[in-house]
């Protein structure tokens, strides 16, 4: 062997050093489990270069999983709802703001949060409820634990996939307090209101489940569960629709949509996921022949302000009244066209988790949702929507118009 000269002897040191520096990275990573690794990267939010892309390439971040894990937890939860549905006692509490919450709210805020937290241990949920009456009310909390074991999915492959039964009423508390999240703009959070809709709920009306993934604060997934909707995208739309307790064939509606891929529906089920349609809002011109929905709670939005506007826009039909979410669902799938909540009180702030999955949904269906001023609805700021007021849907052809008029209608109250 020949020997080498020191300029080679250099040049060969500082190669090797070059070479071991620029592979570390990869070697640290390399040496952390594998199962590790997964979920560092499941769950590191889009990079902003990534967002910027989002509207022209959603397949580079495609939620499948985030979607599928949504629409089984909302599934699983509306069996509980139902059977509390079609029990005697609803177990109602009133909550300190005086609205009321039952065992089935809390029954449902515990099953889907376990399925989150089974799928996605980083993220984070703002959801409606609390575990505090229940641990100061063990009477209760054993009534809700009940209704919480018997909650399965019929596939034991689909229940396995939301992380099988919660293991012991402490573990359900636990789950209903992982909701406590204060919400943000940075990273994975999830908004979820187990039964929106609690007094159409009690009532035998329109209730709904409804789930949301907010990725750095905007709606990215949004799935609603309906257990008392037809599950006919065509059905016409009235106000007494579904309004009968029973649970029977042709009822119950999963809807869902991702940022950038459409929205969909599908039979809500029991067990596997049933195969979904594509939903599209109605493209209306004539903006007179217009259906508009409303709460059925005039305490929840001014029916005085909503017929102004509705009467505005030439709008002679009467209005539909549903309770929850319901709302935004029917108007995606075109049953109904325009979704007005013009606020009561000046103090009142809308609640994130009462509209983030609808909002994605509407999006997705073709429509543009912003409050009553047509300002953006900003769920970045934490549980409520403190910067807006109202909430006015419509499909995106007509909005302007409908906008105009429900700004008229404002400022001449102002
Ligand atoms: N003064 C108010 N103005 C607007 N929304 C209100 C309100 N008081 C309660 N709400 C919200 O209205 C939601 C129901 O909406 P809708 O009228 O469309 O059915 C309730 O959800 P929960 O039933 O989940 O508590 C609650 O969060
Ligand atoms: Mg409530
Ligand atoms: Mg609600
Ligand atoms: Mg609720």
């Amino acid at each position: 062997m020949s020997p080498l000269t020191p300029q080679l002897h250099k040049y060969l040191f500082l190669s090797i050093i070059v070479l071991a520096l620029s592979t570390l990275p990869l070697r640290s990573l390399l040496s952390k489990p594998l199962s590790r690794l997964n979920l560092l990267t499941q769950h590191l939010p889009p990079s902003p270069a990534i967002r910027r892309n989002f509207a022209n390439t959603p397949s580079k971040m495609s939620y499948s999983k985030e979607l599928e894990i949504a629409l089984l937890a909302v599934q699983r939860a509306t069996l509980l709802t139902k059977s509390v549905y079609s029990s005697h006692s609803k177990g109602t509490l009133s909550k300190s703001d005086s609205s009321p919450v039952t065992i089935g709210d809390f029954g449902a805020q515990a099953l889907i949060i376990s399925s989150i937290k089974h799928a996605f241990p980083n993220d984070e949920v703002v959801g409606e409820e609390d575990a505090d009456d229940l641990r100061s009310n063990p009477s209760l909390r054993d009534l809700v634990w009940g209704l919480v074991q018997q909650a399965k999915l019929e596939s034991v492959e689909e229940e396995e996939k939301i992380g099988g039964p919660i293991k012991s009423a402490e573990d359900m508390l636990t789950a209903i307090d992982g909701g406590r999240s204060q919400g943000g703009n940075k990273g994975r959070i999830w908004a979820l209101d187990p039964i929106d809709g609690t007094k159409g709920f009690l009532r035998g009306g329109q209730y709904a489940v409804c789930l949301a993934l907010l990725v750095d604060g905007v709606p990215i997934v949004g799935v609603i569960g309906c257990p008392n909707l037809p599950v006919d995208d065509k059905t016409p739309l009235d106000s007494s629709i579904g309004a009968d307790a029973d649970d029977k064939e042709g009822k119950g509606v999963l809807f869902a949509a991702v940022k950038g891929q459409g929205a969909t529906s599908r039979p809500l089920g029991k067990g596997a996921l049933q195969p979904a349609n594509t939903i599209t809002m109605t493209s209306i011109s004539d903006i007179s022949q217009a259906t508009f929905c409303e709460s059925v709670e005039a305490g929840h939005s001014s029916h005085g302000d909503n017929a102004a506007i509705a009467s505005k826009l030439g709008i002679t039909k009467p209005s539909v009244r549903m309770d929850s979410q319901a709302k935004y669902g029917s108007i995606a799938r075109g049953a109904g066209d325009l979704y007005l909540r013009l606020p009561v009180s000046k103090t009142y702030e809308e609640k994130i988790w009462d509209h983030a999955a609808g909002v994605v949904i509407v999006q997705e269906a073709g429509g543009e949702v912003t409050d009553a001023w047509g300002k953006p609805l900003n769920f970045g700021i934490g549980r409520t929507l403190k910067e807006n007021k109202g909430v006015v849907a419509a499909p995106k052809a007509v909005f302007p118009r409908v906008i105009e008029v429900v700004k008229e209608v404002l400022s001449a109250k102002q």
